[in-house]
């Protein structure tokens, strides 16, 4: 992805090997980049949410198992970065599927040899997204094509909610690449970005996104997507997740529930946009069996932004002292879902879909 014609990930590591990030705080108004030197810097990175977005802060955990390698290798220390990191956020369900992968790859390794093994899987671990997200961008970009012709090219539609955008991932993002491919191909299409309160990542994130990438793109509140639909301004929905469970549920962004039963509603289809690591296939029951992050309430009486002075700073928008409530994700039923866009194609969202596509993962969705 580029900013200002560089070419950047999301994270990356340098020459002199330390690895570094956009810490995604300030953005949309401030560009910086952070270098994390030890695991408190990554726990505090996931956590404090300098990295978001589900295979993004898978990637940052393999890096975090990685430097603390470098600092001590021991079994014992790989057992309490596991714990520490995992303890960041509750609900993405890469972040496990990261440290557990890193903990095979170096578990039978020697200590001595486990430093330069993390590093080399933390970045085969970069690449296999980046891949991942151009393939998801490949099979979704064949759905817009085929509103495009059916429009007979004229402009297609596409709502999107939070940001599963390159910033969310190591590049591409996964809701937002088939659209930066339809861009590519040629393809007349149009964004409309929740802004996603509390912490409005459509805003400050998905915008500065489409901005950079030159797409054409409306930034609406929350509650505007079902109003569009009602009339037939929206196309199709795409939007990512944190966890896909082997019936097809999808856990994303608290907020995409009600875009889901809206495009119900008008017949829109509602697609979801998923790397493979994505999916949980222990989970059958999503509303009943994945947790759900509960956030400070403070960020829904207040809110960030920039100041007419320059300053990027915090204002309250309720009276002193409101108690909030802040769930941080939902779960829309594999029932409001048209489709999973994966790597591997677009699957039905079901059992028997996922199964047809990954049969040599889901063991559990077929029992
Ligand atoms: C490709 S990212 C998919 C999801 O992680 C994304 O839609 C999302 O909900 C991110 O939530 P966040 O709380 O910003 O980490």
């Amino acid at each position: 992805m580029k900013i200002d014609g560089t070419h950047y990930r999301s994270i990356w590591r340098e020459s002199d090997g330390t690895v570094k990030i956009i810490d995604q705080r300030w953005l949309p108004h401030e560009l910086r980049i952070v270098a994390l030197t030890n695991r408190r810097d990554f726990a505090s990175a996931i956590r404090d949410m300098w990295v978001r977005g589900a295979p993004l802060i898978g990637a940052t955990a393999a890096y975090g198992v990685a430097v603390q390698m470098a600092h001590d290798a021991s079994d014992a220390a790989l057992a309490e970065t596991w714990e520490v990191l995992h303890a960041t956020r509750p609900t993405a369900i890469n972040l496990r599927w990261a440290l557990d992968e890193m903990t095979r790859v170096l578990k039978p390794l020697p200590p001595s040899e486990r430093a330069a093994a993390a590093f080399r899987r933390a970045a085969e671990i970069c690449d296999e997204d980046v891949e991942i997200n151009r393939r998801i961008g490949l099979n979704g970009l064949e759905l817009i094509r085929a509103i495009s012709e059916r429009k007979g090219g004229k402009r297609v539609n596409v709502l999107t909610h939070c940001n599963a955008g390159w910033l969310a991932t190591v590049d591409w993002g996964t809701a937002t690449s088939p659209i930066y491919h339809a861009l590519e191909a040629g393809i007349d299409v149009h964004v409309f970005v929740d802004e996603t309160r509390p912490r409005n990542q459509g805003a400050q994130l998905t915008a500065w996104e489409m901005n950079h990438h030159g797409v054409s793109h409306d930034l609406i509140v929350d509650n505007a997507g079902g109003h569009l639909m009602q009339h037939g301004e929206i196309d199709l929905c795409i939007v990512g997740t944190d966890r896909t469970t082997a019936q097809g549920d999808v856990c994303n962004k608290i907020g995409t529930y009600l875009k889901a039963l809206a495009a119900k509603d008008n017949g829109v289809p509602f697609y979801v946009a998923l790397p493979s690591p994505t999916i949980d296939w222990t989970v059958r029951d999503g509303v009943k069996e994945i947790p759900i992050e509960e956030r400070d309430g403070g960020e829904v009486t207040h809110v960030q932004g920039r100041m007419p002075s320059g300053v990027v700073g915090l204002v309250q928008i309720s009276p002193d002292g409101t108690p909030a409530r802040n769930p941080a994700f939902d779960v829309t039923p594999a029932r409001l879902v048209t489709g999973l866009i994966t790597e591997r194609g677009v699957a039905e969202a079901s059992p028997e879909g996922l199964a047809r596509l990954f049969p040599d993962r889901a063991t559990v969705a077929a029992d």
